[in-house]
């Protein structure tokens, strides 16, 4: 291996999973094929702390698991240390066993209730003849004070410590086999913040001591703004952005990451930031959205060429779109909105009352584009569901909508978002930041803000 190669390369990682294989689903064709982790590739340096982010069911523990082939990848190649992962045998994997561990995110699921401590830790030592029987109370012991624990502590049972207790026990025992590469899925996130401080704190120390490499997995950027060197964000099963932590909090990024940065709790009572509130949760893998996979959530959709449309219109009139979509034949679907009148007699009104719904001004300052807005909501104000939908179609589509963004450097910096000599670029995957598109955001300042 040289200098430059990385401790882990993943190239084109897939997991998918079939929800039902019974005869019964397959008669009744109701398996479905979810893909958790859609081609993924990434690269992790001996020594890092590489963050991974994104909401729940965005794919993190699929791709944590399958690397590590806890779970068989469906397609894709895993290198460590620059040897193939995933062609090699069980027995093979032997080895990869004790240079590399997992940490769960609940560690009462993850030890064994019935055992004591010493058991607990001492397993890995038995099982990998790592120490001699007769050293392994005292390496036990010492396990256990590394991480904060008493020796005593050895002859009780995980019931009897606290959440923080017991995830510092699971890190003593992954630590049993001197691992170089820890997987670290969630490991805070069910603990209050004051104890997160403390195990991110000696996540620190253990790295320091032990020259550990660590994937981090959490849903929640905060855990990991003071820990990580480097940040990947997922999305429904792909990576959307990966760059230093400090670009990653800092300066243009993914709309999917600026959401999730401006759900950080601000401790600062005169901070004037807006919150970035994603509508809905995260769509199924099962049937993922077109195009962009996060077009159906984001805040500042690419808008048409044609138009001059600030980026909150064009999100309420794709949202419209979405909603008449949605409606599959219903045309009572606008009825249901809160401020859209249900009286027939008042359908005159109905137009300006569904701007109103979808946050979309009376008047757009585009001439061209609120004529092809009204013509559209005439046919909806008129119960034409089908015809409102085609021409908001016409009139108003996106390339986010239609192509698949790629994880690209728009600026300076290289594919796996390390910064190059004199650049800050990492990469993102958005056509807001592809110059192929630029025609449709004459204005880059205003819809790249946060
Ligand atoms: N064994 C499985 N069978 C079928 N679908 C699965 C299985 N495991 C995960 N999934 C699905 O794959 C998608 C990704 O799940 P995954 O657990 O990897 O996401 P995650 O980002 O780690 O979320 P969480 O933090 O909730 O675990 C989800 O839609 C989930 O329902």
């Amino acid at each position: 291996m040289s200098d430059r190669d990385p401790l882990l390369r993943i190239e084109g990682l897939e997991k998918r999973y079939t929800t039902a294989d019974g005869f019964l689903d397959r008669l009744l064709g109701t398996v479905q094929e979810v893909t958790a982790v859609d081609g993924v590739d990434l690269e992790i340096d001996e020594g890092e702390t590489l963050g991974l982010v994104g909401e729940s069911g965005c794919g993190k523990s699929s791709l944590a698991r399958s690397l590590l082939r806890l779970t068989e990848p469906t397609a894709g190649s895993v290198t460590y240390r620059g040897t193939e992962v995933t062609d090699r045998s069980r027995a093979d994997l032997r080895s990869l066993r004790t240079d590399v561990q997992y940490v769960f995110q609940d560690p009462l699921e993850s030890l064994n209730p019935q055992l004591p401590v010493a058991d607990i830790v001492g397993e890995p030592l038995a099982v990998h003849e790592i120490v001699p029987p007769e050293d392994r109370e005292e390496r036990v012991a010492e396990l256990l004070e590394t991480v904060g624990l008493r020796a005593s502590h050895a002859t009780r049972y995980p019931h009897e410590f606290s959440g923080g207790q017991r995830q510092r026990i699971g890190l003593a025992r992954a630590l049993a086999v001197e691992p170089e590469f820890i997987v670290l899925d969630e490991p805070v996130s069910a603990l209050d913040v004051s104890v997160q401080a403390q195990l991110l704190n000696l996540l620190e120390d253990l790295q320091a001591e032990f020259g550990l490499t660590y994937l981090l997995i959490a849903h929640d950027l905060s855990v990991i703004e003071h820990v990580a060197d480097r940040v990947a964000v997922m999305y429904l099963g792909d990576i959307v952005e990966i760059g230093p932590t400090e670009d990653l909090f800092a300066g243009d990024v993914h709309p999917y990451t600026a959401a999730l940065r401006s759900a950080i709790p601000e401790p600062d009572p005169l901070w004037d930031g807006d919150r970035i509130v994603l509508e809905g949760d995260v769509p199924s893998p099962a049937d993922p959205p077109s195009g962009c996979r996060f077009h159906t959530r984001c805040p500042i959709p690419v808008p048409p060429a044609e138009y001059d449309l600030d980026p909150e219109t064009f999100r309420g009139v794709l949202s419209l779109r979405q909603r008449l979509a949605d409606a599959d034949g219903d045309t009572d679907v606008l009825a249901g909105l809160e401020s859209v009148s249900p009286d027939p007699a008042a359908a005159e009104d109905r137009p300006a009352a569904i701007r109103e719904a979808f946050d979309i001004p009376a008047e757009l300052r585009d001439e061209a584009a609120d004529d092809a807005l009204s013509n559209a909501l005439e046919a909806a104000a008129a119960g034409d569901v089908d015809a409102a939908r085609e021409r908001l179609a016409a009139a108003f589509s996106t390339p986010c909508e239609t192509d698949r963004p790629d994880l690209e450097t728009h600026g300076d910096g290289d594919k796996n978002g390390d910064e190059d000599a004199d650049g800050d670029g990492h990469p993102i995957a958005c056509h807001r930041f592809d110059d192929a598109y630029a025609e449709h955001l004459p204005d880059r300042s205003e819809p790249r803000q946060r």
